[in-house]
């Protein structure tokens, strides 16, 4: 009745509606009300966040359309973020960002109050949902029984046992760099650094994870696959101004920009479904008799998972999977190693220290073992300490499944919290005044210990911290240690200074280049 009334009320002096049967105008009326109810539930949702929110920050720089990113050019450069630390620093635990008027997160920024987010199981942040189109349910984005089904399933794959037989490989794909760098080195030509180091670490990923060997390093180019993640990186914080995009990513699709991330998506997907297509078939080959091999990587486990009622994971999941990883697995690590070159190179002192050491774990031999490892002792307190200064992922978020307390204030269920670590690296009330120095002496145990371990945390920590941790810290000291052994190297152009951006992982705004001198 209140439909009918309704819809007559609506329909009164509508002449086009005359022909509209009476199932037609119900739905319309259906569909306006659910309308209003979301718009309404929005509202609802907007104005908690306000009160939330408003207990933890004043609304000084609040601007009524962009909130907190006034002048902000859709780029997250260094600059803004000095702002933000800044901000930090003034208001020691946490501070409130607004992505224009409706999104609101909160910032927290010191050890104390980080910690309480970290330890939990929330699921991650707003902005994640920009990366869907591409990663899917992949480790990263799953949350709830999935992520832990799925993390349960991919843990074996970064067991000790594993992770020594992938040494072989970071030594394979260092020979390739290293003769590379030679010809470069004879012809006086500086190193591009974080362009070769990315095809460095992509031929590691896919040798190490998928067993597939594509050899990227020797195509002189960009490989499209890169440039395809590149793009995607870059594109995700231009959405940030614009509450529309943030709220229906759908929507973003139909614009030039969004047609251009889908581009991207395909080129990405279809290098994924070339790996996994190529595996099925070996499988299908050998008669599924994968277990015979040495050692199982990554699809092999994929692949032949099962859950306990003899279930194994669709095509999509194990899609989502290889994508989550060869991303995860390529661009952190290659920024990890760029910045740490490009601080040693403007730290000759401490370069040579990491030399003298190698020099004499490696003792004339050309290939770094797995005994070597803990050997690397300096060597690994620089790459922690220019995990410090570029960390490769600048921070994480994650939206609030239920109420939780800091410091003493209520935050509510869907308050987006975010965990800026590229910030907590860069606190004086972590480090001390000491903080923007690289000194990686910082990270020896004795002056460690005084520090809040939330206070560092560039692979995360608690429940959802990074599985490929291992993985990635020994590969960049057997890259690091093979090129310092064979090479001294040196900004190219000394007065350069390198300026970042934060394109979801930390890189260099303008190509960072070397000189390479043989030792
Ligand atoms: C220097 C290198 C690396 C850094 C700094 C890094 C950092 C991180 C961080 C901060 C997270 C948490 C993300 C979040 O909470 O939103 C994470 C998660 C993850 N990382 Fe890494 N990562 C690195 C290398 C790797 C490698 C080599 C792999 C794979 C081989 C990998 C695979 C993953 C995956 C799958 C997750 C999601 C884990 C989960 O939610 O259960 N990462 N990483």
């Amino acid at each position: 009745m209140v439909i009918d009334a309704l819809s007559s009320y609506l329909l009164l002096d509508m002449p086009w509606s005359i022909n509209i049967s009476t199932i037609f105008r119900t739905i319309f009326v259906l569909v306006l009300c659910f309308m209003v109810y979301k718009v309404y539930q929005f509202i609802a949702y907007v104005a908690l966040q306000h009160r939330t929110l408003s207990q933890f920050d004043s609304y000084e720089d609040f601007h009524w359309w962009y909130g907190s990113l006034k002048g902000f050019k859709g780029v997250l450069n260094e600059d803004f973020m000095r702002g933000r630390l800044a901000k930090a620093e003034k208001n020691k635990y946490f501070f409130v960002q607004w992505n224009g008027p409706f999104f609101g997160a909160l910032t927290l920024c010191h050890p104390d109050t980080a910690k309480v987010v970290l330890k939990g199981y929330e699921p991650k942040g707003r902005v994640y949902e920009t990366l869907r189109p591409w990663l899917g349910d992949g480790l990263l984005l799953a949350k709830g029984k999935k992520w832990m089904r799925q993390r349960r399933l991919l843990t074996p794959a970064f067991h000790f046992d594993i992770l020594r037989t992938y040494m072989v490989i970071y030594n394979e794909a260092s020979d390739m760099f290293l003769t590379k760098l030679s010809g470069m080195a004879e012809r006086n030509e500086p190193l591009d650094v974080f362009h070769h180091i990315s095809l460095l670490t992509l031929d590691i990923i896919l040798k190490c994870a998928f067993s597939f060997d594509a050899n990227v390093q020797s195509t002189g180019k960009r490989h499209p696959y890169i440039q395809a993640v590149f793009d995607m990186c870059h594109d995700v914080p231009r959405r940030f101004t614009n509450p529309l995009f943030i709220l229906y990513p759908k929507l973003y699709m139909l614009t030039s920009r969004g047609r251009r991330f889908q581009e991207s998506c395909d080129i990405v997907h279809r290098e994924a479904n070339h790996v996994i297509a190529k595996r099925k078939k070996e499988l299908e080959a050998s008669g599924g008799l994968f277990l015979n091999k040495k050692r199982l990587d990554f699809l092999d486990i994929l692949l032949t998972a099962k859950d306990s009622d003899g279930n194994g994971l669709s095509d999509e999941d194990i899609r989502a999977e290889v994508d989550t990883f060869l991303f995860e697995g390529h661009d952190t690590t290659a920024s990890g190693l760029s910045w740490t070159i490009y601080l040693l190179a403007n730290h000759p002192e401490h370069q040579q220290k990491c030399q003298e050491e190698i020099d004499e774990v490696m003792q004339g031999r050309d290939e770094i073992q797995w005994e070597d490892l803990p050997k690397l002792k300096y060597l690994g307190l620089c790459l922690k300490e220019a995990m410090r200064h570029y960390p490769p992922v600048a921070g994480i978020s994650r939206k609030l499944e239920k109420d939780i307390e800091i410091m003493g204030k209520k935050v509510t269920a869907g308050t987006n919290v975010q965990l800026p670590i590229w910030i907590l690296h860069h606190s004086s009330h972590v480090w001390g005044d000491d903080v923007m120095e690289f000194k990686p002496e910082r990270f020896l145990p004795e002056n460690f210990k005084n520090v809040n371990p939330f206070g560092y945390i560039p692979f995360s920590a608690g429940p959802r911290n990074c599985i490929g941790q291992n993985f990635a810290n020994n590969e960049e000291k057997v890259v690091m240690a093979r090129i310092l052994h064979k090479f001294k190297i040196s900004m190219a152009d000394k007065s350069e200074k390198a300026e970042f951006n934060v394109a979801l992982i930390l890189k260099s705004a303008k190509e960072i280049k070397v000189a390479l001198k043989p030792r």
